[in-house]
């Protein structure tokens, strides 16, 4: 915690009122050597390496890797963090049984995610260690068990029995097995994969710094890490990509024209989910490289008909607000042809933003400091207590 930049003094005359931009927008709380982001040229690094290079030339355990410790592995370092999530994929059987008996099978998987994710720390016995080796390994840990999670919630609720890690492959391809109970082809994983890369880490989203808030007070990683889970459920953030797929089928159910259904929304001054950004007012980086693979997706299954509609509402919205697609876009459109049920998308998105997450706490821990900002007070003061019975 390097810098507190916008600092009131205790007591002062600016009490009185609220100093903060709304939301906090633009205002540096901390420094971070984790990511850079240039919204005004639609640039994203991971510790320096381009985004674009990321999703074309590694993979996501090598991305987590790069996230953790600040480079990308050998490949040895790479075989052998890939048989640590290997060999941690696997749930408790109390978790088991917990999302088999006691998850209703109409929960919200973002808060059967949550929940899971909580209670992973009752059966980790380093789960309050706060060294550094032992914080990577919860990492480590979190990351190989969050998809076994969402893959054994889904299968429960629809009945199903959970599948077993394979205890082979990548994240990607175990993670659509456990999910589908049949290996991936090589295209679906490989979708995926990219998929997991382009979400790992950005910056100090809301999330991530609601993640860091709870880290810096000392708690351990499962608590912070619950509250991030919690953080990314909202639509204005993660939870933006089942919105879009919503509005999408929609338009699609009502024979409605695009732009008329986006003008309608515009009119009752209702938000298009997946446009905007508290940082990029250029087009988001991510959001092109989905765009990319939305095409080749859409062409592999014959049905342009997502991307298309996507492209119209985009084009649209930046004509009508000079508003921009969101990482959120047109991962919708791309999971849904990977036949995805709509309201995994976000589960998704935690299963790859695990490896930012634990990230920033390892660095926030590097040299923590608590993160306690102020309030400008906005309420009355020098009331006095009239007796309850008078009231
Ligand atoms: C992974 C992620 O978290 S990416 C973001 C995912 N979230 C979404 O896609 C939800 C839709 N988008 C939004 O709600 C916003 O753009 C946010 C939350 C991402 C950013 O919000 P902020 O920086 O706080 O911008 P804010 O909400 O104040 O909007 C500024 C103006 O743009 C408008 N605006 C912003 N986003 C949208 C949108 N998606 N659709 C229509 N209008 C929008 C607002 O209505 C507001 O207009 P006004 O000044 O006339 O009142
Ligand atoms: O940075 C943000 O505010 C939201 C976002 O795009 C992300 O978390 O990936």
């Amino acid at each position: 915690m390097a810098q507190t930049p916008t600092q009131t003094p205790a007591g002062s005359a600016a009490d009185a009122k609220p100093k903060q931009a709304a939301g906090l927008a633009g205002v540096v709380a901390l420094d971070s050597g984790i990511s850079f982001i240039d919204g005004a040229k639609g640039e994203l690094l991971y510790r320096g390496y381009e985004i674009s290079d990321l999703a074309k030339n590694t993979d996501f355990e090598e991305v987590a890797y790069l996230l953790w410790n600040g480079d990308l592995p050998s490949q040895s370092e790479l075989n052998e963090l890939q048989s640590q999530l290997r060999a941690e994929r696997a749930l408790h059987p109390d978790l088991l049984d917990h999302l088999r008996h006691h998850t209703p099978e109409n929960t919200n998987p973002m808060a059967a995610l949550r929940t899971a994710v909580s209670m992973l720390a009752h059966y980790d016995e380093e789960a309050d260690d706060m060294s550094r080796e032992a914080n990577v390994r919860k990492a480590v840990r979190l990351t190989a068990k969050m998809p076994t999670i969402v893959a054994a919630f889904d299968r429960i609720r629809k009945g199903k029995e959970p599948v077993a890690p394979s205890g082979e492959g990548s994240a990607a391809a175990d993670f659509l097995y456990m999910l589908n109970g049949e290996k991936p082809g090589p295209s679906a994983e490989a979708i995926m994969d990219a998929a997991l890369v382009l979400h790992a880490e950005h910056g100090l989203n809301a999330s991530t710094f609601a993640a860091r808030v709870i880290g810096a007070t000392l708690s351990d990683m499962y608590s912070a890490i619950t509250g991030a889970i919690g953080a990314l459920k909202g639509p204005l953030h993660g939870g933006a990509n089942i919105k879009v797929m919503e509005m999408l089928l929609d338009i699609d159910e009502k024979g409605a024209n695009a732009t008329d259904y986006i003008d309608d929304m515009l009119s009752r001054k209702e938000k298009v989910m997946g446009i905007g950004h508290r940082v990029y007012t250029a087009l988001d980086p991510r959001a092109t490289i989905l765009r990319d693979m939305l095409e080749d997706l859409s062409d592999e299954k014959g049905d342009r008909k997502w991307m298309e509609m996507s492209d119209t509402i985009r084009q649209h919205v930046l004509d009508a607000k000079g508003l921009n697609a969101n990482v959120d876009f047109y991962s919708a459109s791309v999971y849904y042809l990977l036949g995805i049920e709509t309201d995994l998308y976000t589960p998704i998105f935690a299963l790859s933003r695990i490896t930012g997450w634990t990230a920033h706490l390892l660095e926030q821990w590097e040299d923590n400091r608590l993160i306690r900002p102020r309030a400008g007070y906005n309420g009355p003061k020098g009331l006095t207590v009239t007796p309850l019975a008078e009231r």
